[in-house]
This record gives C-alpha cells, sequence and structure tokens, in this order.
C-alpha cells in the first residue's frame, strides 16, 4: 500500500495499489483518512488506485480467512471516510469493484474516467456487498437500480454510473487532477448532503411490489443458490429500517453467507474457470510454447441447430464468417435462421446498433461451392454426426484449403482421430465440440487428438476466447467429457423409471438440486432421435443389432429399449410435440405430463415382469448424481481430463450444473469421497448388472488414501496415461 501526503496541498492524496492484504488496506486507510483529519494543513482529501485502477475489491483468496467478525472493519473506515469534516472524492480510474466501490461510497464525491466502470459483483462470489454497499447505494440510486446491480453484481461503465447517479463526474484524461481540483473548489462547504447514510431511500408507491417481484425474479433464476436472495433481504432493510439497523441486517446476511458453503463452491469455481484457459499437454505444450495464430475468416459447414447458432456466435464478434450448406433449400433455411438470431441478438444489446460495422452482410457470407472455402483460416464442420459423412468432408477440406488452415470438428462424441485420419494434416485436426445453443452457452470442448498440434489447441482456445467462449481442453475417447458423464447419468434417469419412478419425479428431483432441467425435459429438448441415431450407429439397437439380442440386455449390461420404443413410436421430443412429456403442438417448450406415456410404462413393466417401487428423492439424486461423479473419476485416472476444475467447469457452463454447487468433483468433495464411494458400492451390489455403477479405481484409491482434498487428487491419478 503506498501513501502518498499532500503532494498537491492542500489535498491529501491516499493512493492505494491492488488490494491483497485486506486487513492491511482497512488499516493504511483508517491511518490516512485519520491523518488527514488532524492535520490542520490538509482541506480535502483524494483517494485513489495506481498504475490506472482504483481497485477490483478484496482478494478472493483471502476470503476463505475471513472470520465473520472481520467484516465491520471496511465498514467502520468508510464510516470514518464519510464521517470526515474534509471532502474525500474518489477518483476512479480502470475500476472500482465490490469493497473498492463500497469505499467510493463512503467518499462524498465520485470522480471517474470515461474507460472505467464499476460493479457490485459480490452476489456472484456467494456473497453480498457488506460494507454498507447494500445500504448507501439505494440511498444513492434508487432501490430498482441498486436492485439491478447488487442482484445481478453486473459491471456498468462510467456513463452509465454517470446516469445512474453513481458517479458525479467524467474526465476523458487525467482524472486525478480533475478530483484534486473537485476537492479544492468543494473545501469549505458543507456536507451532509453527501453523507449517504444520512439520506432518505427515495420512496416509490409500489416500493412492496417492487422488493416482492424482485424476490420472486432472483428465487426463479437462482434455483437454490442463497446470495441473490439475500441481496434482495439487504436492499429491502435499507428501505424498511434506519442506517444503522439496515447496516447491522447487511451483516447478518453476510455472515450468513459466508458460513452457507455456497461462497466457498462459487469462488472455486471463479479459479476453476481461470485455470481452465491455462491448458497443458502431457507432452509439456502450453501457452508458453504455443500461440494462437490469427484467425480473420472462419467457414462453418452445416447451418442445422449447431451451425446457426456457431456462426452467429462468430459474427456477434466480428468475425469474417463464410456458411456452407448442402443444397439450396437448406441453405435458404440455415441463412433465414441465422439472420433472425443475429437480430435477436442485436436487440438484446441496443449499443451494437450504434456501431455501423455490426451484423454486417460483408462479415457474412453463404454459399453452395466449397471452393470458397480455400482461403478460410478455421473450418468448423457441423453436419450429421455420421463417421462416414465427417470423413468425406475432411477429405474433401483437406484437399481444398490452404495449407495453414485449422479444421474442426463439432462432433459430439467420435474419434477426432478417425475424422483426422481422411486428411493429409492430422496435426491441423482438432475437436470444437460447442452445446447447445451454441450462440447462448459458454462452453467449448477442445478435444485434441493424438496428433493435433499445440499451435492448433492454442488457435482453437483462442478463437473461444475471441467469441467469448470459454474452452476447456480434453483428450479424445468417446463422448469426451461432458458428454461420457452424461451417458451413465441420463442411463439411470431411465432405469428408474423402468423400476417405478415417472419422468416428473426424477426431473423434479434434479431440478430441486439446481438444474434448469432435469434429464427428461433436457432429452426432449435435444431431440430423442439424435441419441436414438448414436445408439443404431454402436449396433445397440435398429438394425445391425443381433437377433435374440434380449430385450434389456446387452452382452452382460443391463440396456433399457425405453427410449428407443419411444422414438419407434414417432416420439422424438418437443420438436414433434410428444417425448418424454406431452407438448401443446411441435415446438412448444411446456412440458406437461403425458397419461400415454404413463400408461405405456406401466404396460412396458407388465411385459418384462418389473414390480414396480417407490422410490425417494434420495435415491434418485445418488444414484443419477454419483454414477455421473464415478465417470468423472474415471476419466481423470484415464486423463481425459487433466484437473477436477476442467470437469467442473464443462458442466457448470455446458450442462447446467448448479454453480452455487461448485460442479460435480467439487460436490464429491463437499459430500466426501468416503460416503459417495460406500453409496456406489450399495447401488452396484443391488444393480450388478450395470457395470458404470462400479466404483472407480481412482475413486477408492482416494478414500484409500484417506480422502484428500480435491487439490490434491492429480497427485495421485495415474499420469503415465494421459490422453493430452
Ligand atoms: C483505492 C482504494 C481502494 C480501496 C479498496 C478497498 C477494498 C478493501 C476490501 C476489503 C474487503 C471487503 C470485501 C468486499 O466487500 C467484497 C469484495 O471486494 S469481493 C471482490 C470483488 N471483486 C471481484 O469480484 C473482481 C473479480 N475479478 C474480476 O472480475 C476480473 O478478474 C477482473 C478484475 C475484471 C479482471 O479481469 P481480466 O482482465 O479478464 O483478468 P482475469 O479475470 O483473468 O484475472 C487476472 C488474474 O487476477 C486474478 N484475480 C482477479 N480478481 C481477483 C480477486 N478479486 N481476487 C484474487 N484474484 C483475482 C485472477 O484469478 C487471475 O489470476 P490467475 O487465476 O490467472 O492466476
Ligand atoms: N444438436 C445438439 O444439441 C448438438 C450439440 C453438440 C454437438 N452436436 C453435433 O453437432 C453436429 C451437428 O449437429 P446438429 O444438431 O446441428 O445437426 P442438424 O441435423 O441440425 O444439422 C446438420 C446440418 O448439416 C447439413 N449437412 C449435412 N450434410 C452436409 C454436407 N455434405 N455439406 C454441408 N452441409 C451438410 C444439413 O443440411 C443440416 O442442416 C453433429 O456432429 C452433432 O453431434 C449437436
Amino acid at each position: 500500500v503506498l501513501n502518498y501526503a499532500s503532494v498537491h496541498p492542500p489535498v491529501h492524496l491516499l493512493r492505494y495499489t491492488v488490494v491483497q492484504d485486506i486487513s492491511a488496506v482497512v488499516r493504511a486507510l483508517e491511518q490516512g483518512v485519520k491523518k488527514a483529519d488532524v492535520d490542520p494543513a490538509v482541506k480535502a482529501v483524494v483517494i485513489c488506485g495506481t498504475n490506472g485502477t482504483f481497485s477490483a475489491g478484496a482478494d478472493i483468496r483471502g476470503f476463505s480467512s475471513i472470520q465473520a467478525g472481520d467484516r465491520p472493519s471496511l465498514a467502520s473506515v468508510i464510516d470514518l471516510i464519510e464521517r470526515s469534516e474534509k471532502p474525500v472524492v474518489a477518483a476512479i480510474e480502470g475500476m472500482a469493484l465490490g469493497g473498492a466501490l463500497e469505499v467510493a461510497l463512503g467518499c462524498h464525491y465520485r470522480v471517474a474516467h470515461a474507460q472505467a466502470w464499476v460493479g457490485l459483483p459480490e452476489v456472484t462470489l456467494g456473497l453480498l456487498p457488506g460494507a454498507g454497499g447494500t445500504q448507501r447505494l439505494p440511498r444513492l440510486i434508487g432501490v430498482p437500480a441498486a436492485l439491478d446491480l447488487i442482484t445481478t453484481g453486473k459491471h456498468v461503465l462510467a456513463a452509465e454510473a454517470l446516469k445512474l447517479g453513481i458517479i458525479d463526474e467524467i474526465m476523458e484524461e487525467n482524472t486525478i487532477d480533475a478530483a484534486i481540483h473537485l476537492a479544492n473548489k468543494v473545501s469549505g462547504q458543507p456536507l451532509n448532503s453527501r453523507r449517504l447514510s444520512l439520506k432518505q431511500v427515495q420512496s416509490l408507491p409500489n416500493m412492496d411490489a417492487i422488493l416482492s417481484e424482485a424476490l420472486v425474479k432472483v428465487k426463479k433464476q437462482a434455483r437454490g443458490c442463497l446470495s441473490p436472495e439475500m441481496c434482495v433481504q439487504a436492499v429491502k432493510a435499507s428501505v424498511q429500517l434506519p442506517f444503522t439497523e439496515g447496516i447491522r441486517k447487511e451483516r447478518e446476511l453476510f455472515n450468513l453467507l459466508l458460513s452457507s458453503g455456497q461462497a466457498k463452491a462459487l469462488q472455486y469455481v471463479f479459479f476453476a474457470q481461470r485455470a481452465a484457459q491455462k491448458w497443458t499437454t502431457s507432452s509439456g505444450a502450453s501457452w508458453k510454447t504455443a500461440s494462437a495464430q490469427p484467425i480473420r475468416k472462419v467457414a462453418v459447414i452445416g447451418l442445422g441447430t449447431m451451425g446457426r447458432g456457431i456462426v452467429t456466435s462468430l459474427v456477434k464478434a466480428k468475425m469474417s464468417v463464410v456458411a456452407l450448406e448442402q443444397d439450396q433449400k437448406q441453405l435458404e433455411v440455415g441463412a433465414r435462421a441465422v439472420t433472425s438470431l443475429l437480430e435477436r441478438e442485436a436487440s438484446k444489446m441496443p449499443w451494437i446498433g450504434q456501431r455501423p460495422d455490426a451484423c454486417d452482410p460483408a462479415l457474412l457470407q453463404f454459399t453452395l461451392d466449397f471452393s470458397v472455402l480455400q482461403d478460410a483460416d478455421l473450418v468448423i464442420e457441423a453436419v450429421f454426426e455420421d463417421m462416414a459423412l465427417k470423413k468425406e468432408i475432411f477429405h474433401k477440406l483437406s484437399a481444398i484449403c490452404k495449407p495453414g488452415s485449422f479444421l474442426c470438428t463439432n462432433t459430439s462424441a467420435l474419434d477426432i482421430d478417425e475424422i483426422a485420419s481422411a486428411t493429409s494434416r492430422p496435426h491441423q485436426v482438432i475437436g470444437t465440440h460447442f452445446f447447445s445453443p451454441a450462440h447462448v452457452m459458454k462452453l467449448v470442448e477442445i478435444i485434441h487428438g493424438r496428433h493435433t498440434s499445440p499451435i492448433t489447441i492454442a488457435t482453437a482456445m483462442g478463437l473461444a476466447k475471441t467469441i467469448g467462449k470459454i474452452g476447456v481442453v480434453v483428450g479424445n475417447c468417446f463422448g469426451f467429457v461432458g458428454n461420457r458423464m452424461m451417458a451413465p447419468y441420463a442411463e439411470q434417469a431411465v432405469f428408474l423409471l423402468e423400476e417405478g419412478c415417472k419422468p416428473k419425479e426424477v426431473d423434479q428431483a434434479l431440478e430441486g438440486f439446481g438444474f434448469n432441467l432435469g434429464p427428461f425435459r433436457m432429452l426432449d429438448l435435444a431431440g430423442l432421435d439424435v441419441g436414438w441415431r448414436s445408439r443404431k450407429g454402436q449396433g445397440l439397437t435398429g438394425p445391425k443389432l443381433a437377433p435374440g439380442t434380449p430385450a434389456r440386455l446387452r452382452g452382460r449390461r443391463r440396456y433399457s429399449p425405453l427410449p428407443d420404443l419411444l422414438c419407434e413410436n414417432g416420439r422424438y421430443g418437443q420438436k414433434t410435440g410428444r417425448g418424454w412429456y406431452q407438448y401443446e403442438k411441435p415446438g412448444a417448450r411446456i412440458a406437461n405430463p403425458d397419461p400415454w406415456l404413463h400408461n405405456f410404462l406401466i404396460r412396458y413393466r407388465d411385459a418384462h415382469h418389473i414390480k414396480a417401487r417407490f422410490i425417494d428423492e434420495e435415491e434418485i439424486l445418488e444414484r443419477c448424481l454419483y454414477t455421473l461423479i464415478n465417470e468423472g473419476f474415471q476419466i481423470l485416472d484415464d486423463g481425459i481430463a487433466s484437473d477436477p476444475e476442467d470437469i467442473d467447469v464443462i458442466y457448470i457452463y455446458g450442462y447446467g450444473w448448479p454453480k452455487h454447487r461448485g460442479g460435480p468433483m467439487f460436490y464429491a468433495s463437499t459430500i466426501g469421497l468416503p460416503r459417495i464411494l460406500a453409496k456406489l458400492q450399495k447401488y452396484s451390489e443391488a444393480h450388478p448388472d450395470i457395470p458404470r455403477m462400479q466404483p472407480s479405481a481412482f475413486l477408492k484409491k482416494l478414500v484409500f488414501l484417506g480422502n484428500p482434498p480435491l487439490k490434491e487428487w492429480m497427485s495421485h491419478a495415474g499420469h503415465q496415461s494421459s490422453k493430452l
């Protein structure tokens, strides 16, 4: 912490560097303000940061050591700032986030650089602004705007902050000089009207409705995440209680969140997401040894469900795109879909309209002609999930595309090495597995094959970042990480139906856990035909299945033909208006329980002599989640994912795993590996024909080693087998 005194007398300049040691900063602020207060030569104070940044707030790594009782100290220093008889001006450059914005709210004036931005992101870390932010901000900008900022954690640019009333002045340059000028100007003027704690929250006739609607909204969006709800409660306190009592309530709610476990999970996700960006392969390649090649022009082949979303993401990031289809009709359908997605995206971001080059048709070209792809820097194939078709396309691309171009496949599960074998450049072939809807979902699994070069990995990771996605590098196996873990989860869900559940009971249990969609609503949305085609391809059903195969066994493994039977009945999910649920019409979204399906399940159980039983929520959750987690341990042991954090990032950003539970592997660590192992052992004894329930050797090893913390797991994995 640097502390410059009286650089521009009579203004006392308190200059702080990036916050690492919370208590050191709090102490230094306290000392600085007290010194300025008693020094008769000082007439005013400016608080600013160093190197062009006010502060990004507290070091999150320090939170684990914060004790509930530590909190008041920043709050009391902010009170001290506010109570000062000399005007205190915050000079905000770069950013003022979290505790830093709370400090600025305690100042009497706030000046910001035009490029600066501010926010209270605590909610995203499972907390709430606990140093008076929830009580001062509503007093400054009103309840609706404060609720919006505090419950979402969004950052706003200086211009918007000025409009909201958070900032008093914006500077194009030299913010600190401007702050000093302002401090001099207001020196000697009365300060009470600038002290937010003395202000009343502006009353609104519909205040009760605003607060209760906000509560309903966050409860619906957050699905079990406590912090947004507590943020609303804290803002409500600012309306209903005097300032000091509101502060007491804020502290009580903050302490509750700090000890809830959700804060720990969300802070783990913050770092896991950043760690996933630092990929390393088993040969030691990483960002240090390979850099991303510049990508100016991208080609996308196939404008179906995935291709159209991928094109939209690329155009939104202002990349030049060529989109290719197999015939004129599909091209027109695809082009219309992309145009409508881009229009919808533009309407969500009004400021895009102000940029003349946004959604520029010159950025996007539709074609049927493969030769147009020759100068593309990178191609993403998103045609049907059919190995023969993919190989044919990659063979063609290998001949047409310029030597430097990278060839990517969006396959959900197929072997990257086999696809690469159809080209003369397997080192430039890689999987880029986007998730549906591709213009919305943040995740891209980056799958490298045996021959994929580090530059190709770096380039795919770089592209993901450019288009605002989170790339996670994984190894090559059927289903990679995400879909490989999804398979035992979905399989359990169907077995539970065979044994007595209804789709809604399974979905409700998993939605109650925090998933946006339970497995059956998710399958109906994705289309049941997708899995059916894959199972036919694998010979699990359809014409390739050996005659005489028992309906519910494949080899010695339990198999459920239920999903195949639904498809044979034309029930593909939402798209056909019938699936695990019924819908008002094809394409409708509201899933209603279907008596036809319930009768069908009764007949099915009768035909296979299955006695239906009541299955409680605990069993539903344990069987679905623990088998998914078990596969995660197997994936770590196989070297398909380099660490548990990568798996967690994949599940949070690709599959809607509730973020406040930290991802499946973090969740397993909170439950305790011995318990997961014991439950898997119990279920696998009851169901010996379900091999995926048998505990993975790696899970057993970790339990044997005494349940080490997640950070240490990989030091016990079999690194020899790494596919990374
Ligand atoms: C001038 C006077 C200042 C007075 C300030 C007083 C503050 C006192 C605090 C007291 C305690 C009060 C607690 C308070 O109520 C609550 C908080 O403040 S909570 C923290 C709020 N802040 C955030 O949530 C910011 C989180 N960070 C970000 O949003 C982004 O990282 C960023 C800052 C916008 C930068 O984004 P990028 O440029 O994309 O860079 P990265 O995200 O990749 O980050 C780079 C690197 O930094 C690490 N990092 C970033 N923020 C933090 C952080 N808050 N704590 C710890 N580490 C952080 C990040 O992990 C990266 O490192 P790597 O993981 O790659 O090693
Ligand atoms: N749908 C999903 O949820 C999802 C999610 C992730 C990955 N994937 C994968 O993405 C790929 C595409 O899936 P989808 O759901 O978008 O399929 P889709 O059936 O919706 O679209 C495929 C498109 O490819 C086009 N096409 C077929 N052959 C072509 C050719 N020779 N040249 C040009 N275009 C051709 C088709 O006309 C069609 O428009 C598959 O590999 C799939 O496994 C799908």
